[in-house]
């Protein structure tokens, strides 16, 4: 076990409880003002805890009578925005942390030049940050976190304030140098959570409401949010012979579970079809049109309960408006079914 934490803010309703393994990257998920700032900033020391505690690699960082101050830790967090020095070189700013730790000189700026290879910018050593763009600045910072040898990277969406043309490479530099890194990552890009993270937490109103591995939480979700987020349909209800009853009528699925099983169902909106008339499939559900948003080349239409992603033709061939009502189709084999 690496790092663990169980503590609570009283002020923002907040108590949380997590583990992260050794080598392990956890991203971590969750809307707005749900704690994950909260989160870090308890790891990092930036904030304190009511009550609780936190541990990594065995040592205590916070408990009722200890507090371990930020730079004692072995904890690195990256934020957003890279924050380098702006008054040092690139060189300087990665030579910093081992500079701190009393690391000589000369060694600490060869140290420096191991880790601007390694975020591949090596090429800006000699350049002040206002040199930089933003993606080749947060190259530099990963290289300056990474340089202080941190037991625990703490990454605040790193790649949110960066341009999308940009962010796929700096995405491909994280997955390799967060391969075997004890780390949490906190996002709001579900490709972050597939690319870079082993697990995911979710987190909602303070509290860890689903967590697992990577793919089973964004493909089985158990909440709305992330439904959402994993761009899928859930229906929820109880397995019968044949399928599962939902409030919005039977569907057809295959599952092991037992008949009774409380269950959920995940369903595609590439997999849905829209009509106006009732259509010959065997899952049909009505609803009513609450939302059209162009996705691409497709248009989700979104009712209470399915979207559908359907063809911009389809749209205006069905004259579908919000508040039209319609059938939503799919095949039994569309439909993943899991206990709840
Ligand atoms: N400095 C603060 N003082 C008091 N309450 C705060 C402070 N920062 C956040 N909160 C509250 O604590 C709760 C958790 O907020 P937090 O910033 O951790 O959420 P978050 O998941 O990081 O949100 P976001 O995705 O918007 O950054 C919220 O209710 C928020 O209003």
């Amino acid at each position: 076990m690496s790092f663990t934490l169980d503590a609570r803010v009283d002020a923002r309703d907040v108590d949380l409880a997590i583990t992260v393994q050794r080598g392990e990257t956890v991203a971590v998920l969750g809307p707005n003002g749900a704690g994950k700032s909260t989160l870090l900033g308890l790891a990092a020391g930036l904030l304190r805890a009511d009550s609780g505690s936190a541990t990594l690699d065995g040592a205590t960082l916070f408990d009722a009578a200890t507090f371990v101050p930020p730079h004692s830790r072995g904890v690195s967090l990256l934020a957003q925005d890279a924050l380098l020095f702006p008054h040092l070189s690139v060189l300087e700013n990665v030579a910093f942390g081992p500079r701190s730790a009393g690391v000589r000189a000369a060694a600490a700026r060869s140290m420096a030049r191991d880790w601007l290879g390694e975020v591949d910018a090596l090429e800006f050593a000699s350049r002040r940050p206002a040199e930089l763009s933003g993606g080749q600045a947060q190259r530099i910072a990963v290289a300056r976190a990474l340089a202080a040898g941190p037991k625990l990277l703490l990454l605040d969406e790193p790649l949110a304030a960066l341009d999308i043309s940009v962010a796929p490479a700096v995405r491909r530099m994280l997955r390799r140098v967060l391969a075997d890194r004890t780390a949490l990552i906190v996002t709001h890009d579900i490709l972050d959570a597939y690319t870079l993270a082993d697990r995911v937490i979710v987190v909602d109103g303070g509290r860890v409401v689903e967590e697992g591995p990577t793919r089973s939480v964004l493909e089985r979700p158990r909440t709305a949010f992330t439904a959402g987020l994993a761009s899928l349909s859930v229906l929820t209800g109880e397995r019968t012979a044949t399928g599962l009853w939902t409030a919005g009528g039977d569907i057809a699925a295959p599952s092991d579970l037992p008949v009774g099983t409380a269950v959920a169902a995940a369903i595609r909106p590439a997999a849905v079809s829209v009509s106006l008339e009732e259509p010959r499939e065997v899952n049909r559900l009505r609803g009513t049109v609450r939302d059209l948003e162009p996705r691409g080349d497709v248009i989700r239409v979104r009712s209470d309960l399915l979207s559908a992603d359907v063809a911009p033709a389809v749209v205006a061939d069905l004259d579908l408006a919000l508040g039209t009502p319609v059938w939503f189709a799919f095949g039994a084999a569309d439909v993943q079914v899991y206990a709840r």
